[in-house]
């Protein structure tokens, strides 16, 4: 039987926002038994490139590929089709992209991954950074109504596209499941336990809250890599998600 903390474990996603490759391999080496899955991002990818991901690949470890594609649906398309050729778990688009440019991405992902008989990784859209705030939402974007509203309606567009699911805060997931059901992938970050602190993110909740709502996925960042023993602060956040589950 498949224990609790194994569980917990295929939830937990660790971003490596580090700025090498080294640093990376090393912290990936002292976080597997804690996280299913690692995250390179836009800080360590531009500056280890898509060697790094091609060697994760090659040690079997699961990558979520977080270069958040925004542009026109031809530019994103082809570079989604350069992504699909890494052999990554998951990537991820911005919804605010709208769904012509989703679609592109997805389609060619899957076209790409199949013909280099590649499994096809989870594509997945942004929807409303966690690090926005309903002021910041309202009165510096300009944007009116509430960030559930727009998540949960990015989070539609998401799946009328034929995406797999969806970045959003776990403020939302509620929302987004009533909208868009249980098969709908719900990748968390904004995850912040008790003892860290919250920095940037503004639309957080601890991991066992955002596991209670229904969370698929937890990405968590700095309360692990920046802990001064990163093994015990994954062990700890995994013991967390664990009661809950
Ligand atoms: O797409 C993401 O992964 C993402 C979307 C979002 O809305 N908020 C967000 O924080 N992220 C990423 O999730 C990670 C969170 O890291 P920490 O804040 O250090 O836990 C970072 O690598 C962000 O780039």
């Amino acid at each position: 039987m498949v224990n609790k903390f194994e569980l917990a474990k295929e939830r937990l996603i660790v971003a490596l926002d580090v700025d090498t490759d080294c640093r990376a391999e090393d912290l990936i080496k002292q976080l597997a038994p804690y996280a299913g899955m690692f995250k390179v991002g836009m800080q360590l990818f531009y500056q280890a490139g898509p060697d790094l991901v091609r060697r994760l690949k090659q040690q079997g470890v699961k990558v979520f590929l977080d270069l958040k594609l925004h542009d026109i649906p031809n530019t994103v398309g082809q570079a989604a089709r350069a992504l699909a050729e890494l052999g990554t778990d998951m990537i991820n688009v911005h919804a605010s992209g709208g769904p012509e440019m989703m679609r592109a991405a997805a389609t060619v992902v899957r076209e790409r991954a199949a013909a280099l008989n590649l499994s096809v990784p989870l594509i997945i859209s942004v929807t409303m950074l966690t690090s926005i705030d309903q002021h910041t939402f309202n009165h510096d974007l300009g944007i009116p109504g509430a960030i559930q509203e727009m998540v949960t309606r990015q989070a539609k567009l998401t799946k009328e596209a034929g995406l797999d699911g969806v970045v959003a805060s776990p403020n939302e997931i509620t929302v987004i499941r009533e909208a868009c059901g249980k098969e709908f992938k719900i990748v968390t970050p904004g995850i912040r336990p008790a003892w860290s602190v919250a920095g940037d993110q503004k639309r957080i909740m601890t991991p066992a809250q955002a596991v209670r709502q229904g969370a698929d996925y937890l990405v968590v960042g700095r309360p692990i890599t920046a802990a001064t023993d990163p093994p015990q602060a994954a062990h700890q956040i995994l013991a967390e998600i664990a009661e809950v589950l």
